[in-house]
């Protein structure tokens, strides 16, 4: 972790408006939202409520700024990279304030706000900066007279939805391949945590980039999320989310245009530990992998496979290590769990925690709420859990970790992929043909080997099964960003 500075305890809240066309705007309705801190249960601003009228407004100001001749079409692609360029110049000037708006949005803790996700958002916007100079079509040897090529355009107006475990992470998910591309933005930012994105339009308008490339409407999912996924003048909708928000989103979406749809969704994600592995190893390896961000992970390690040589011993020290994580206010110096993100979350998950321990499975510590202020969970580890309990079946998206025995690799296997997900997994071994036996069986969109979740922007991410569609990161996620033209000549001869 590189040098964490001091953070800034009660950073200054300058956005709560709804930006469009480079202007913050009060929402048609007059009405706004609260939004809480989670580890102190107190309201932080009130922020105007976007709904249909105001992502209208949006989509006109993005749609007038995708048309042929304006500014944003007929810059160079060179000078889209210079100007996302200087965006993450502007958020590497204000990362120690944006990591603090993160904490106290989200509650995560401040050296993980500002070493992992300002360090990643700062990376893929380098990363699809150096892109937009580089998206090539092919020219192609038809057959006949004819002079062939394909072109990768802009989709045109992209819609993107997004959650609150990784307030500014996601939101640069999203803006990075679709800006590289040329395409014109309407974000919703999660109303659980709005506040970061909002000071994103600032920072776009200090970059440079034209009025209406970028707009960001704040408000609920059922209103003006789903007035992005329904808009008829919305070319391609973008989500991250629940698997079950995911289906509307796409049902919404050929209900209306049939606009393109990428989805990144929920997991249940399997971590298999082989006896010949380093037990030391796999244990913290595993910890992070379910703990890491309050459990708040789509692609959390949530189902701990252990051999039964080793599972009493792993358990033991899984426990362990559990027992010694600092829970605590995200601005405290050494804390490593936060408070969830608000009272629906921490009350579900303190419901499926009693349900593990009305279904039978071992706690070995936790299982309560901690403290008596803030959302805040006490870091969970159940044992002996078996694949049909809820523990082990639905996606908690909290810090309980459940481990399971197993007992041969065709059964780890078999048990793992027994699932509507398909997201991640995870796999430690010393025997490379195990290894790849996992990683070649396993049905998940991504496979870690001797590592989890290392956080790599030049792989693609993304889900089988309910986990989504689409791919997010690398150069898989331009594919979903363009459109692909095939533009033929005809020639007086063939040569
Ligand atoms: N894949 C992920 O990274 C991820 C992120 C957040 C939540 N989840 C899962 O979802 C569960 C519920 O969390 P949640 O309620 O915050 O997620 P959600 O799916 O309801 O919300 C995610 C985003 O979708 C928007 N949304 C909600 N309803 C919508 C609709 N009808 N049309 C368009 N947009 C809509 C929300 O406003 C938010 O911006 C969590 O407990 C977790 O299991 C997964
Ligand atoms: O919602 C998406 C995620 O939670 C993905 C995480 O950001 C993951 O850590 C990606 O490496």
């Amino acid at each position: 972790m590189s040098d964490i500075p001091e953070p800034i305890k009660n950073p200054e809240i300058h956005s709560t408006k709804i930006f469009i066309n480079n202007e913050y705007h009060d929402s048609v309705s007059g009405k706004t939202f609260p939004v809480y801190n989670p580890a102190t249960e107190e309201k932080i601003a009130d922020v105007q409520e976007g709904d249909k009228a105001d992502v209208d407004k949006a989509v006109a100001a993005a749609r007038a700024a995708f048309k042929l001749g304006s500014p944003w079409r007929t810059m160079d692609a060179s000078q889209r990279g210079r100007l996302m360029h200087k965006l993450a110049d502007l958020i590497e000037r204000d990362r120690v304030y944006l990591a603090s708006l993160e904490v106290v949005d989200n509650g995560k803790p401040f050296a993980d706000a500002y070493d992992a996700d300002l360090g990643e958002v700062i990376n893929v916007i380098r990363y699809y900066a150096g892109w937009c100079d580089k998206i090539c079509g092919k020219t192609i040897p038809a057959d006949g007279p004819m002079f062939c090529y394909t072109r990768h355009e802009p989709v045109g107006v992209c819609g993107q939805i997004i959650p609150w475990n990784y307030p500014l992470s996601m939101f640069t998910w999203k803006i990075g391949p679709a800006l590289a591309c040329g395409n014109t933005i309407v974000m919703k930012p999660a109303e659980q945590t709005p506040l970061s994105a909002l000071y994103m339009g600032k920072l776009f308008i200090e970059a440079g980039f034209p009025p209406g490339v970028m707009n960001v409407v704040p408000g609920y999912g059922p209103t003006a999320g789903a007035a992005i996924a329904e808009h008829m003048d919305v070319d391609k909708v973008a989500f991250t989310g629940s698997t079950e928000v995911g289906r509307i989103v796409q049902q919404a979406a050929g209900k209306s245009n049939l606009k393109r749809v990428t989805l990144e969704l929920g997991g249940k994600s399997p971590v298999i530990v082989f006896a010949d592995s380093d037990i030391d190893f796999a244990v913290d390896n595993c910890h992070h992998a379910l703990f890491w961000n309050m459990g708040q992970n789509c692609c959390a390690g949530s189902r701990t496979f252990v051999e039964e040589s080793i599972y009493d011993e792993f358990v033991k020290r899984s426990i362990e290590r559990a027992k010694n994580r600092k829970v605590g206010d995200g601005f405290q110096s050494g804390v490593e769990q936060g408070p969830q993100v608000n009272q629906e979350q921490f009350e579900k998950i303190l419901g499926l925690i009693e349900s593990g321990k009305q279904e039978g499975a071992k706690l070995g510590c936790g299982g309560n709420r901690k403290g008596e202020k803030g959302y805040f969970v006490e870091p969970t580890v159940f044992y002996d859990v078996k694949d049909e309990m809820k523990i082990a079946q639905e996606e908690i998206f909290g810090p309980v970790q459940s481990i399971i025995k197993f007992k041969s690799i065709e059964e780890a296997i078999d048990r793992a992929n027994n699932t509507t997900y398909g997201l991640a997994a995870g796999v430690f071994t010393k025997d490379i043909d195990k290894a790849l036996t996992i990683a070649n069986s396993v049905q998940a969109g991504s496979v870690w080997v001797n590592c989890y979740d290392p956080g790599l922007i030049q792989a693609p991410f993304g889900g089988f099964k309910m986990s989504g569609n689409g791919r997010e990161l690398g150069e898989y996620a331009l594919h979903e960003y363009t459109e692909v033209k095939t533009v033929t000549i005809k020639l007086p001869q063939k040569a």
